[in-house]
C-alpha cells in the first residue's frame, strides 16, 4: 500500500467509525463462548462453564466496535434468541461439527429461527467448529445437513472452523468486519 493509501485509510479511521452488533446463537457445547475468546484474545480452554441466559461483550478490531451477544444454547435459553437477534447487523450460528448427532436438532432450532419475521433479512454466518476434531463434517455435508441452499430470503456464508487451533478465525473477523455499518 503506498502512502497516500495509508494515510487515506488513516484519516477514514478517524472519522468513520464503524460499530456492529451481533448475536452468537447455536446448541450447547457448540463453542460459542470460545469463538469470543477466539475473536478478543486468541485464548482458548478446555473447561468452560455452559453460558446462562447470555453474556454481552464489546470487542474492538481496528475501527470496528463489535457488540456481541452471546446466548446459551441449552433447551431452555433457545427461546429468548429471537429477542437478542432483533435488529443485529449479522446472526452467527455455531454448529459443533464433530457431534454428528446434535446436527439435526441444530436444523431445526435454526429453521425456527429463520422464520421469524422479525429477523427477515438478517445475515447469516454459519460456523462449522471443532475441526481439529478428525470426526468432523466437512463442509458440504455441513451445508447439506443444514440444508442452506433452501436458504433464499438473506445472504448466507459458512466457515469451517476451529476455536481450539484457531482455523478461519481471520476470516470470520473480516467478515464480521465487511457486515458493519458506519456509526451514526
Ligand atoms: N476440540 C475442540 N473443542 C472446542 C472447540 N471450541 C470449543 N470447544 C470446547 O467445547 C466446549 C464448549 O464450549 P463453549 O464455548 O462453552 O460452548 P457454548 O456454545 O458457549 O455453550 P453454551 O454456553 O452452553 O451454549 C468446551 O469444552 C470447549 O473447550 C474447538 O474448536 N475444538
Ligand atoms: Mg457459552
Amino acid at each position: 500500500m503506498g502512502l497516500w493509501d495509508s494515510l487515506l485509510n488513516w484519516l477514514r479511521s478517524l472519522f468513520f467509525k464503524q460499530e456492529m452488533e451481533l448475536s452468537l446463537v447455536g446448541l450447547q457445547n457448540a463453542g460459542k463462548t470460545s469463538l469470543v475468546n477466539a475473536i478478543a484474545t486468541g485464548g482458548y480452554s478446555e473447561d468452560m462453564i455452559p453460558t446462562v441466559g447470555f453474556n454481552m461483550r464489546k470487542v474492538t478490531k481496528g475501527n470496528v466496535t463489535i457488540k456481541i451477544w452471546d446466548l446459551g444454547g441449552q433447551r431452555r435459553f433457545r427461546t429468548m434468541w429471537e429477542r437478542y437477534c432483533r435488529g443485529v447487523s449479522a446472526i452467527v450460528y455455531v454448529i459443533d461439527a464433530a457431534d454428528r448427532d446434535s446436527v439435526p436438532i441444530s436444523r431445526s432450532e435454526l429453521n425456527d429461527l429463520l422464520t421469524k419475521p422479525s429477523l427477515n433479512g438478517i445475515p447469516l454466518l454459519i460456523l462449522g467448529n471443532k475441526i481439529d476434531k478428525s470426526e468432523a463434517l466437512s463442509k458440504q455435508a455441513l451445508v447439506d445437513q443444514l440444508g442452506l441452499d433452501s436458504v433464499a430470503d438473506r445472504e448466507v456464508c459458512c466457515y469451517m472452523i476451529s476455536c481450539k487451533d484457531s482455523i478461519n478465525i481471520d476470516a470470520v473477523i473480516d467478515w464480521l468486519i465487511k457486515h458493519s455499518r458506519t456509526a451514526t
